[in-house]
């Protein structure tokens, strides 16, 4: 069966597939259990769905387009029956979020924010009755200053106490939004460093991450010109206060016809403002990013980076790249702007909306004419009353409608931060089928049968039909030609890949049933591609290996003298404490930073920094429970004499006191003399173990790897 075919079409047609029932038979029908394909089970949940459903719409090919990360969501009716759905099972959750620690105070948060809405209208109040008072005065003749004294002493008095509960509710809110924003921050920090490489490698998810980590960075209210997710609150607090303001404005018009005619005046203000929210052009509407715009704006983030990274600064100087970045940049920004024009000048501009608004402002007097004509009672207090409440339910419904708006696209990232939370890792077994490692003496048995792999987007497989065995205790040298799949087939042996087909036992249980964290404890290793920590010390970056010795001195120090790196730490400035610099480091300097007592950065060689690598793995590989130590071209940057004496500490670190030994290695190298060294031998071709044996037996078959090796020495 055709698994990478089976996978990819279970990720793109997998709603279908499941209102047929076929997930059922993809998933287990033609495997025994060893074989069973954990990707092929159930990642998501509903809400990953509904939120899948928001970002494709139909395009004028009658396919479909799939909305890139961070898009705005056009507001149909379908996706506004999909927010529905989002909100119906993610606010509890939110506001469970809200009301974890600070229970109290976001109750008070919650009543101050209506309580403060209403405040305008009371000031509405008092403001006419001061007026109301100073017109008796005027007409009666008699100044009463006590009295008019008495009311300016009230509204002093009133907005003493408004101050006095804004300063509560803002130092509550503060509190109450920053635990808000730490479980939210904590909670997204967490799903990015708990999914593991074949998760992250599909597009979906990480776009559903993307948008996941807008709706956490915007939580505080801050970052990309969203509202905060919790201005939610804010849409209650401002239907409060056009409440309030249209309770007043009925006691001044009381007269139904009087009142109808307010309405009509407010709708018909309000009503331009509304219309371009709506999507009635096609699908493809101008609230979403084009495909050509999505690419022109990431070649112009591509050229900004080449522009700015110090680590391109000679390959852009070396090549004569000036040009051509600013050329592209040049090409990119007008598509962007091209396309913004248009957008700006299609439909209803809110230009054109906000100009009739304000033709429409002239409506808003005649019900107050009328009221003038009717009443005798109309007063000046009233007058500014009445003006005074009509623009407040104005301004409050256009924010009200600015503030939905927006509410309405963080609706969609809630679900994104919802849904990504669910997102089971690919590697890792379900709790129910998790077996415990069942360790063996001398190291880590290993028997790899059939395996396969095929990368995602990819169409021909890095790996087939891979066999071969390894006895606990024994070392595993993997060679062949460039791209044959060594580096491929030990991240599958370390449990950072998984593979499409095949068996893969270790101990003599199907790997796919082990945690992977717990058998990550079992393992050290050397990437080909190793990470350099950038501004961190020296110890850091070898303490990273085993984080519970990160503090250890003498750890740190013992795993360094193994990896022959004492010379680095003698030459460094600060010894251990010296801050490293590798490539594409950059010290962002931000206003007001206070600088620190040392700022110096060193940079390290190429084979000093594969040197601090060595030594990170080298101070986990010593640890007892290790039992599988893996090294992908570790000395490739070293000298014949460094190399040796490091495969020599290898063979030291995987053996007891006594001799005997303890663990097993695999290691891949270029260089055959040091594979000659190894108990067994993988000649890797084009994807596949084409040899595998002793050096002298596989010299003596003659081969491939006779052939390599008389070349090489
Ligand atoms: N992330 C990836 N996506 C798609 N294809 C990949 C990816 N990484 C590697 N490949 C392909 O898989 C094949 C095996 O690559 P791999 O890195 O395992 O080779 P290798 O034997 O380690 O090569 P080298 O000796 O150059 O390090 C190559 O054809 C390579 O192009």
């Amino acid at each position: 069966m055709n698994l990478p075919f089976l996978r990819r079409l279970y990720m793109r047609h997998r709603s279908l597939l499941a209102c047929f029932g076929y997930l059922e038979d993809l998933g287990v029908a033609t495997h025994s259990d060893a074989e069973k394909v954990p990707i092929l089970a159930p990642m998501h949940d509903e809400i990953y769905d509904i939120w899948a459903a928001s970002r494709t719409l139909p395009n004028s090919n009658g396919g479909q387009t799939t909305l890139v990360a961070g898009a705005r969501r056009p507001v149909t009716v379908h996706n506004i029956q999909l927010a529905w759905r989002i909100l119906q099972r993610c606010t509890p959750e939110l506001f469970q979020c809200l009301f974890e620690t600070y229970p109290a105070r976001t109750t008070v948060m919650l009543a101050f924010n209506v309580l403060r809405s209403l405040f305008p209208a009371f000031r509405g109040y008092s403001q006419a009755m001061i007026l109301d008072e100073i017109q008796v005065l005027i007409s009666s003749g008699v100044f009463t200053w006590s009295r008019l004294g008495r009311l300016v002493g009230q509204e002093v008095l009133r907005r003493v106490c408004e101050s006095m509960l804004d300063h509560i509710a803002v130092s509550n809110e503060t509190l109450v939004l920053g635990s808000a924003r730490f479980h939210v921050e904590r909670q997204q920090l967490e799903q990015r460093v708990r999914l593991d490489g074949p998760s992250l490698a599909d597009p979906a998810t990480r776009d559903l991450l993307q948008e996941s980590d807008i709706f956490a960075r915007s939580f505080g209210g801050g970052g990309f010109g969203l509202i905060s997710p919790l201005d939610f609150i804010q849409l209650l607090a401002l239907l409060a206060e056009i409440g309030s303001h249209i309770l007043v404005l009925h006691s001044l018009t009381h007269n139904a016809t009087h009142l109808g005619l307010l309405v009509l005046s407010i709708i018909s203000v309000l009503f331009p403002l509304i219309l371009p929210w709506f999507s009635f052009g096609p699908a493809y509407s101008d609230m979403m990013y084009t495909p050509q715009e999505s690419y022109a704006d990431r070649r112009r983030e591509q050229m900004r980076n080449l522009a700015y990274a110090d680590v391109h600064r000679p390959e852009v100087s070396l090549f004569g790249l000036k040009n051509w970045i600013l050329s592209t940049w040049e090409t990119s920004w007008k598509v962007s702007f091209a396309s913004e024009s248009t957008r700006a000048s299609s439909g209803f501009s809110s230009l054109y909306g906000n100009g009739f608004a304000d033709v429409m402002l002239s409506l808003q007097n005649i019900p107050f004419i009328l009221v003038l004509q009717s009443s005798s009672s109309a007063t000046l207090g009233s007058l500014t009353l009445y003006r005074s409440s009509v623009q407040a339910v104005v301004l409050s419904a256009r924010s009200f409608i600015s503030v939905g708006s927006s509410a309405f696209q963080v609706i969609f990232l809630l679900g994104a931060f919802s849904a990504s939370k669910k997102i089971h890792p690919k590697l890792q077994p379900r709790d129910d089928e998790v077996v415990d490692i069942k360790r063996i003496p001398a190291g880590m048995k290993i028997e790899a049968r059939g395996i396969s792999y095929t990368y995602p987007d990819s169409s021909i497989p890095a790996l087939h039909n891979v066999n071969f065995s390894l006895m606990a205790g024994e070392t595993l040298a993997i060679v062949g030609y460039n791209g044959s799949g060594k580096s491929t087939l030990a991240k599958i042996l370390l449990r950072v890949l998984d593979f499409d087909g095949g068996q893969l036992l270790v101990n003599g249980t199907d790997i796919r049933k082990y945690s992977v964290p717990d058998f990550h404890s079992r393992v050290s290793a050397v990437f080909q591609g190793f990470s350099k920590y950038n501004n961190y010390t020296l110890q850091e970056n070898v303490g990273l290996g085993a984080v519970d010795l990160m503090g250890n001195q003498a750890a740190v120090k013992r795993a360094l003298h193994l990896a022959e790196a004492d010379g680095i730490v003698k030459k460094l400035p600060h010894g251990l404490q010296t801050m490293l610099e590798g490539p594409g480091f950059e010290m962002l300097n931000y206003p007001g930073s206070m600088a620190s007592a040392d700022s110096s950065h060193h940079g390290l060689s190429g084979g000093e920094w594969q040197r601090v690598a060595i030594a990170r793995s080298f101070i986990k590989a010593v640890q007892p429970q290790v039992d599988l130590l893996v090294f992908d071209e570790p000395t490739s940057s070293l000298d014949a004499q460094a190399q040796s004496q490091i495969f020599n500490t290898i063979e030291r670190i995987s053996c007891s006191e006594h001799g005997e030994r303890i663990k097993s290695v695999i290691f891949i190298t270029h260089r055959l003399s040091t594979a000659r060294r190894a108990d067994k031998i993988a000649m890797m071709d084009r994807g596949t173990i084409c040899e595998f044996g002793s050096h002298e037996e596989l010299l003596r078959k003659g081969g491939k790897y006779a052939t390599l090796y008389q070349q090489s020495v």
